[in-house]
């Protein structure tokens, strides 16, 4: 019962973050939308839907086969990535995530989305991340306990080692839920790997003189990031930090992986809301 109650809570939490997001950051006259994956996602789609807005001309973005289901079964036009018009920029992002840190970086990629999530945010003008109280933390890997890295299945191993030489405790190929089904595919028929490392720095511990540099496992957020990029057979990792889309505007770009806001909801039911400072 008590576990029934608590998992209704957390359901209501998503539900009102998702409210409040929408209601602060979907354009009335939006045309583009990008729509994340995961469970928070669906209340996202239920409160745009109870905008009452359902614009003809607005067409949704998903990031894989549960959001574009997502988007069909609410009555909503889906535009796949690859069919957008060239130059396309999208009027706003949603999406959830694993875990949000101090400076809005986040780890996303548990439910095994976040190569589609990622290109999606990046088209956008703004990114939002909708999720619940569990994902509010000041650093990555507190409570989120590895970070997903999609990978082309003939480089896996390489990268298992690779990423062991950078610091990570036991990196795991993701496996189906029964192991005897073999490695768990993303949408791109890739494989994940799932990297624990130490809890990740942010900006306030490298200002504070932290290095993060690696050394003795100890790595900031875009280091470790770029680290793992740059390995080859990786096709995406699960670390959306760096620029938020007005800043990549400003400098005369589109997107950015780094939301703009963050919305938690709260085991009191209240909603708690976390911006990006520049
Ligand atoms: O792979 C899945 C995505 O990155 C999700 O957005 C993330 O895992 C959060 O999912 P949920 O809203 O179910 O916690």
């Amino acid at each position: 019962m008590a576990d029934v109650q608590a998992v209704e809570a957390v359901e209501a939490a998503k539900r009102a973050a998702a409210k409040t997001a929408v209601a602060n950051h979907y354009p009335k006259d939006a045309r583009w939308v990008g729509i994340g994956s995961g469970t928070t996602i669906v209340y996202v789609v239920e409160a745009i839907k109870g905008l009452g807005l359902d614009s003809e001309a607005t067409r949704y973005v998903p990031t894989g086969y549960q959001s574009r289901q997502l988007i069909v079964s609410a009555g909503l036009t889906a535009v796949e990535f690859d069919a957008l018009p060239a130059g396309t920029v999208l009027d706003v992002a949603f999406d959830g995530a694993d875990e949000v840190d101090d400076d809005l970086n986040c780890i996303k990629g548990g439910g095994a989305c976040l190569f589609q999530e990622k290109i999606v945010a990046m088209q956008a003008k703004e990114f939002i991340c909708v999720a619940d109280s569990r994902k509010l933390q000041s650093r990555l890997l507190t409570n989120w306990k590895y970070i997903p890295i999609e990978v082309a299945p003939i480089a896996a191993y390489r990268v298992l080692h690779k990423l062991v030489e950078l610091g990570s405790v036991n990196p795991v190929i993701r496996t189906n839920a029964d192991p005897k089904e073999g490695p768990r595919k993303t949408d791109q028929d890739f494989f994940l790997i799932d990297a624990p490392f130490a809890p990740l720095l942010t900006s306030a511990d490298v200002a504070a003189g932290q290095a993060g540099d690696g050394t003795n496992g100890v790595w900031e957020v875009s280091a470790l990031a770029r680290k793992i990029r740059e390995i080859s057979g990786v096709l995406e990792v699960g670390i959306f930090c760096g620029q938020t889309g007005p800043q990549a505007a400003a400098a005369g770009g589109i997107g950015g992986q780094r939301p703009i806001a963050a919305y938690f909801g709260m085991p009191d039911g209240s909603v708690s809301v976390r911006k990006a400072t520049a």
